[in-house]
């Protein structure tokens, strides 16, 4: 209420309609209410039943004032004007990914920072290199779960792109120090949405405790690269972490140990989970419905018989014909909502819609709302790959991977893991779980709370 009121009565009539909730909480309760029921859409839901379908709303989330933003028109409007919004993220999310990454970085430094990471693991020369290793990991990983009766079938895809993930940055890591990053990530995932409340019992607590693991391990891998480069140890490989030690701005200066850690930190995250999650997902829909299954395979089965009998592996050429499988993943993205919403707040005043956006206040953009929006989606809840075919989204409508100049820079990796899993998993396995109708939980992303226990079997020999 304060803040609202320092606004002034002129100010205050051009906001847009809402209601701040309860005192300190605001809509945190309602939040966590919706994404714990099993029915997050019931949150955004809640405002347009009670403000209209106007797509602006006001609340405090966070602990802070906020403008929600739930349509593709005034998401993409936000995402494409630097000039009046930066980045926003929640104080958990800041403190445990870290306040020298992307997160917090000026225009400049992120401009910077991102032309130096993102074309190592981009475009066809950088995917074309990653191959071979991603297939690899996957075909063995897919045959090990298949010897090993029982397992938690999203753990093993977070280990696998994990691995991946790793391979990039921190190419050197024994297998010690990868458990002990992987064990340190779950943790740490868990408090990313939460409240940033450091005491014992909250997630955030424990995220925290993690994140001070992660800083420890990566400080331990950056202080034996200063020592080889000191002692004029060349390496022939470089990886992400080299890249960071070696990279100088326009003065020469170099980034110093906090700020490799941190940007490590974010990269090592946002580099595994969400190819891991969607690889399920698409996995249980595919099984769910035996057509698109069997429409698939058949697209995976025509190129292999397509494969010269000298080639090894798949080829990135391959993976460009996988046309209905990227379909599949799409609508997968759109469906499952892995990031559902993303932050921002506004460096000035600005109007957008007829509505005031005050200076320093959040903006939460709805990614989950455009995507289930049936104006946007016909039949929104419907899985469907084919809304796809022939289907170039309009700029602001598929947000799967964000927008502008904060566009995921690892979206073509992503994809291409997630293209490589179900290449195998299609031709050789079948998956039984063990809790077909294990409850959802929606927080900090959608998953089976089973992590989705399963038996995976083999169908094929040649797998
Ligand atoms: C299916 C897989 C993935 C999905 C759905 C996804 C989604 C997203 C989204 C929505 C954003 C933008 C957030 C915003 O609007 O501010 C983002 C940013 C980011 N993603 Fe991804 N991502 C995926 C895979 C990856 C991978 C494989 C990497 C690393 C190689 C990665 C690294 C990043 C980084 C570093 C950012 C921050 C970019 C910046 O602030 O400039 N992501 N991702």
């Amino acid at each position: 209420w304060a803040r609202e009121a320092s606004l002034g009565a002129a100010r205050r009539a051009r906001l847009p309609p809402g209601d701040m909730g309860w005192p300190v909480v605001g809509a945190m309760w309602a939040f966590l209410r919706a994404f714990k029921s099993g029915n997050p859409d019931s949150f955004i839901g809640s405002f347009i039943r009670r403000f209209g379908r106007g797509g602006m709303y006001r609340a405090f989330m966070f602990n802070c004032p906020t403008i929600l933003v739930a349509t593709s028109d005034a998401c993409k409007r936000v995402l494409m004007d630097d000039d009046s919004f930066g980045e926003g993220w929640p104080k958990a999310t800041v403190e445990l990914i870290g306040r020298k990454s992307f997160l917090t970085s000026s225009p400049e430094e992120h401009r910077r920072l991102r032309k130096l990471t993102a074309a190592p693991i981009n475009g066809f020369d950088a995917l074309s290199t990653y191959l071979g290793f991603i297939d690899r990991t996957v075909a063995e990983a897919l045959h090990r779960s298949s010897e090993a009766g029982e397992i938690e079938f999203l753990t093993e895809l977070r280990r696998v792109t994990f691995k991946v993930i790793v391979q990039i940055f921190l190419t050197e890591a024994d297998d010690a120090t990868m458990r002990e990053l992987e064990r340190s990530y779950t943790d740490l995932n868990y408090g990313i949405r939460a409240m940033a409340i450091n005491l014992p019992g909250f997630a955030f607590h424990k995220a925290f405790k993690a994140r001070k693991k992660l800083v420890s391990v990566l400080q331990g891998a950056l202080n034996e690269r200063r020592v080889a480069t000191a002692k004029g140890i060349l390496k022939s490989n470089m990886d992400m972490m080299d890249r960071l030690i070696e990279a100088e701005d326009e003065h020469g200066r170099r980034l110093d140990d906090e700020e490799i850690i941190d940007i490590m930190v974010m990269y090592l995250n946002a580099g595994h989970e969400s190819s891991a999650h969607i690889s399920m997902w698409a996995t249980l829909f595919l099984l769910e419905n035996p057509d698109i299954f069997a429409k698939a395979k058949a697209e995976q089965e025509e190129i292999i018989r397509n494969i010269p009998p000298t080639q090894k592996g798949i080829s990135l050429r391959d993976f460009r014909k996988m046309e209905y499988l990227s379909q599949v993943i799409d609508e997968t993205l759109r469906f499952v909502n892995i990031s559902f919403v993303s932050f921002r707040e506004a460096k000035k005043d600005v109007s957008l819609n007829g509505y005031l956006i005050p200076k320093g206040w959040k903006v939460q953009l709805w990614y989950r709302s455009v995507h289930m929006d049936p104006e946007v989606y016909p039949n929104p809840k419907k899985f469907n790959p084919s809304r796809w075919e022939g289907n170039t989204p309009t700029p602001g409508t598929f947000l799967a991977f964000g927008l502008g100049t904060r566009l995921c820079p690892g979206n073509d990796l992503g994809k291409l893991e997630i293209s490589i899993f179900l290449h195998h998993f299609l031709l050789g396995y079948k998956l039984t779980r063990t809790n077909p109708n294990c409850r959802i939980r929606y927080l900090p992303h959608p998953r089976p709370v089973d992590n989705c226990l399963a038996k995976i079997t083999k169908v094929s020999e040649e797998h």
